[in-house]
């Protein structure tokens, strides 16, 4: 199982964070990577956690001001990126130029979709995985596994229906352990998960929890 917390722009030492992570890591069969804001790549990729950007732009090298250009971000020990969240929305044609310029920077791919729907097309575009996320639910403590299970059962089986190969995360409400399990029992390879972490008293211990 692969566990991504996205730090988006909330408080929590992205340090502290990427440190328990490194850990977890180590200390478990589950692949634990931290997206922290841009800034914070380098030292959370010093902790030697998993390293993840929120989001790369599809700009070649060039005339772009305030575009993450995906080469910058590798450069700073990112390994991979999201794509088109949900609080960072694309254009298909962005998303397409996005995946490109991962690809030439070595960064693994997840774009994100509201809907199976939006799943089969954005796996269409080649990605390494994609990640169902209902939006409503973002942020509510009530997992996507829980509120809506055919959700995730459909963008499996719609993901897979275009490509065999690819991984399939969910997120949105995930917090606990249980939700973890309950998202792979739907046929999810990973999740995605972030204020659970990120607005927890001690996040983490609350991702130590997570994971254990
Ligand atoms: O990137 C993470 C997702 O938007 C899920 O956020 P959440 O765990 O706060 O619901």
């Amino acid at each position: 199982m692969f566990v991504l917390v996205n730090l988006k722009a909330y408080d929590a030492d992205p340090v502290e964070v990427a440190s328990a992570a490194a850990d977890v890591d180590a200390e478990s069969d589950t692949d634990v990577a931290i997206a922290p804001q841009t800034a914070d790549l380098a030292a959370v990729a010093d902790t030697g956690a998993e390293t993840w950007a929120q989001h790369t732009s599809p700009v070649e090298s060039g005339s772009h001001t305030g575009q993450p250009l995906a080469e910058g971000l590798a450069r700073n020990g990112a390994v991979g990126t999201l794509i088109n969240h949900s609080e960072r929305r694309l254009s298909l044609a962005d998303i397409d130029g996005a995946i490109a310029a991962a690809e030439r920077a070595g960064l693994e791919t997840v774009v994100c979709a509201n809907n199976p729907h939006q799943i089969a097309a954005v796996a269409a575009l080649g990605p390494d995985a994609v990640a169902i996320e209902p939006p409503e639910l973002i942020g509510t403590g009530t997992p996507v596994s829980q509120a809506d299970p055919a959700i995730v059962r459909d963008a499996v089986e719609a993901a897979e229906s275009v490509d065999p190969d690819i991984d399939v995360y969910c997120g949105a409400g995930i917090s606990t352990a249980a939700d973890v399990e309950a998202a792979a029992d739907l046929g999810a390879d990973g999740v995605l998960l972030a204020s659970g972490v990120a607005k927890a008293d001690d996040p983490a211990t609350a991702l130590q929890e997570l994971i254990q």
